[in-house]
């Protein structure tokens, strides 16, 4: 089983793919002699600026160019940003599958990675979309051959984080969204550091999250009880976490919008900003 799996290939992707953002230009220039020339009787003497309404227009960026020393280049002056890796995690029930739904409609050009478990699929879920739906065995060849950025037992079932897929699409310079549980989220915030961006999600109230679990209806009475122990335990983690999103009841779609900013705002980050480039990521 675990042979056919591999042989045909691990990675079920979503398709078709939307294009990929467009590759960065290799060069950065700017115009570095601006006025370290002033005084440099050696350099020829600009041409007379024109009349800036009268002058036809490339008459006038001559001239300009003339006088500044250097021509203007039309590379963008800020190369584009290197593709984020987004993790999104939060207790059970506070809805990061629908959320993540929700977030696949909005924005196409978002990889998000298709997680390994080995839980039985949900009726509503479809394999190698949602996630990949593996048995244990092929869970644990899977860990042996190393391929998992992140992996861990929640709730009696694993899951896992497939490294190869974030390599290649990062590749490709798409963006990356990972849906892990609070566990998994700490040990990729050691894995990853300050290079990717960590969401917390969590429901506006208690009782929210509980009855969200309750009307999901897809858990016994037993693993109810242990979800809502454990969530209340998992938020005492919300301060490791670079944002927190509120996924108020009825309102999945202010979540959405919430969490497309964030995703604008850290893409217009100043380069110097974050720490080391996203798609530097050592995933070894
Ligand atoms: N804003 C909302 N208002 C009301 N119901 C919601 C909202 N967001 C999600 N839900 C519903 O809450 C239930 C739990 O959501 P979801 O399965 O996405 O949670 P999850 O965080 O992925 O849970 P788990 O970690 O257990 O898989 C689902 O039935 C979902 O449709």
């Amino acid at each position: 089983m675990i042979r056919r799996l591999l042989n045909s290939s691990l990675i079920h992707l979503p398709l078709p793919l939307p294009p990929p953002p467009k590759p960065k230009p290799t060069t950065f220039s700017f115009p570095l002699q601006t006025f370290s020339h002033m005084g440099d009787t050696r350099r020829p003497s600009p041409t007379p600026i024109p009349s800036l309404q009268q002058s036809n227009r490339s008459e006038l960026l001559r001239a300009l160019e003339s006088s500044i020393g250097s021509s203007f280049s039309s590379q963008p002056l800020i190369p584009n940003p290197n593709p984020l890796v987004i993790v999104i995690s939060g207790p059970s029930g506070v809805g990061k599958d629908a959320l993540i739904t929700n977030l696949r409609n909005s924005r196409p050009s978002i990889h998000f990675v298709v997680t390994a478990t080995t839980r039985p699929r949900r009726p509503s879920e479809i394999d190698g979309k949602d996630y990949l739906f593996v048995s244990k065995d092929e869970f644990l060849q899977m860990v042996d051959k190393d391929e998992f950025l992140e992996y861990a037992l929640v709730y009696g079932d694993y899951k896992g984080v497939p490294k190869q897929q974030i390599r290649d699409f990062m590749a490709k310079g798409y963006d990356v969204v990972l849906r892990v549980d609070i566990q998994g989220a700490q040990t990729l915030r050691k894995v990853l550091g300050k290079s990717a961006v960590f969401v917390f999600l969590m429901a506006e109230s208690e009782v929210d999250m509980v009855e969200r679990l309750v009307d999901r209806n897809t858990e016994t009475k037993e693993s109810l009880l242990v979800r809502i122990s454990t969530a209340k335990e998992e938020m005492k983690h919300v301060r490791n976490f670079d944002y927190v999103v509120v996924n108020a009841k009825g309102k999945l779609e202010n979540a959405v919008k919430l969490l497309e900013s964030i995703i604008d705002a850290e893409k217009a980050k100043a380069p110097k900003v974050r720490g080391a480039p996203a798609n530097t990521l050592a995933i070894k």
